[in-house]
């Protein structure tokens, strides 16, 4: 019997991607709502408790509501939304971060996948504080450029009006207030003792991210020889030889892939630390594909590009 998978959210942007990487796989059986019904709630709770494998691509609202719709103890979740990154009986869907992370994910009912700021800060830090080269209480600061798919249907028909907003050719800085939602997170996966200060900046692309960590006082080497230490033998995150692949690192270098790379720069005294990868990839439906082959039992790059 192949898994039964449904989408909640389908028609959104995460939801597309994650149906355009399982649309041409005979091993799972794709339970297809129909259009008109899909924000039916009864029709929605049917589509959820009938499936193996559910992916939720929906506000966090939805998100919750959704999860209370599931009336049976078989229906596995894959929740995209920031709902339940931080929830103790959810897992948090990094497997490279662990061995730990990766068999609770395999043995998991309810993930919550990573939010994709999120998932270059703790690609980036989880190992430099597991293996102590950074304390817990560190004060770190991070900025992320992401293309504007990040805002979902609403940012990209913004970017994307021909009348636009003339000052959308240039990057926007914004969670000014520093308490983007991803701070939780980051937070709590890491173990760190405060939240970093996090910048967050949209660009005039499409897709492709990347998160840098700053870390003052810190030996770049030690901390490249760490992080490749960390991941060794992983497929989907990767790390560059000490100062990187190229010169200059461009936001967009791995659209269009699953895959994250981590690139370290500086000297004995700063390093800096990017995450490079695709936050409709790694940041969203590429990792909540991987999570979903891990939790089958799958090889974890099925459908993925690495
Ligand atoms: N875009 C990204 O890079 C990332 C997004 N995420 C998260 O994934 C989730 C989805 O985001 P994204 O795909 O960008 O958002 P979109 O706005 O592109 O899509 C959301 C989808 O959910 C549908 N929807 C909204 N409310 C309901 C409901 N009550 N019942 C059923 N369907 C509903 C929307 O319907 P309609 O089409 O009618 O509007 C839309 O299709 C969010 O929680 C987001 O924060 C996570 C990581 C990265
Ligand atoms: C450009 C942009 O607005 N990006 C979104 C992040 C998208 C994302 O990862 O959202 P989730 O937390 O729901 O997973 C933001 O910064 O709020």
């Amino acid at each position: 019997m192949k898994p039964k998978i449904y989408i909640d959210g389908r028609e959104g942007t995460t939801g597309l991607q994650i149906y355009e990487r399982l649309g041409g796989r005979d091993d799972l059986e794709l339970l297809l709502i129909d259009e008109d019904k899909r924000k039916d709630t009864e029709e929605r709770r049917r589509f959820l408790n009938a499936a193996d494998i559910v992916f939720l691509c929906l506000p966090d609202a939805a998100a919750r509501d959704a999860v209370s719709l599931i009336e049976n103890e078989t229906t596995r979740v894959i929740d995209a939304s920031t709902a339940h990154r931080t929830e103790p009986d959810w897992d948090y869907g990094f497997a490279e971060l662990s061995k730990a992370h990766r068999a609770a994910i395999a043995a998991s009912k309810r993930v919550a996948n990573p939010g994709c700021h999120a998932s270059g800060f703790i690609s980036s830090v989880y190992p430099l504080v597991a293996r102590e080269v950074v304390p817990a209480d560190f004060a770190f600061t991070c900025s992320s450029l992401t293309g504007y798919s990040g805002g979902g249907k609403k940012m990209i028909a913004e970017y994307e009006d021909e009348n636009r907003d003339p000052r959308h050719a240039s990057e926007r800085i914004y969670g000014l207030n520093l308490q983007h939602k991803h701070l939780p997170e980051m937070e709590y996966v890491c173990g760190l003792t405060q939240p970093p200060v996090f910048v967050p900046v949209v660009g005039d692309f499409y897709k492709g991210m990347a998160t840098t960590v700053m870390l003052p006082s810190v030996d770049a080497r030690r901390v490249q020889e760490a992080l490749e230490a960390h991941y060794e033998g992983q497929r989907l995150v990767t790390v560059a030889p000490f100062g990187g692949d190229e010169p200059v690192i461009y936001a967009n270098a791995l659209a269009g892939k699953d895959s994250l790379r981590l690139i370290v720069c500086g000297h004995a005294r700063q390093a800096i630390v990017t995450a490079l990868f695709d936050n409709l990839g790694k940041g969203a439906s590429g990792a909540a594909v991987q999570n979903m082959n891990i939790m089958l039992g799958l090889d974890e790059a099925t459908g993925l590009t690495v």
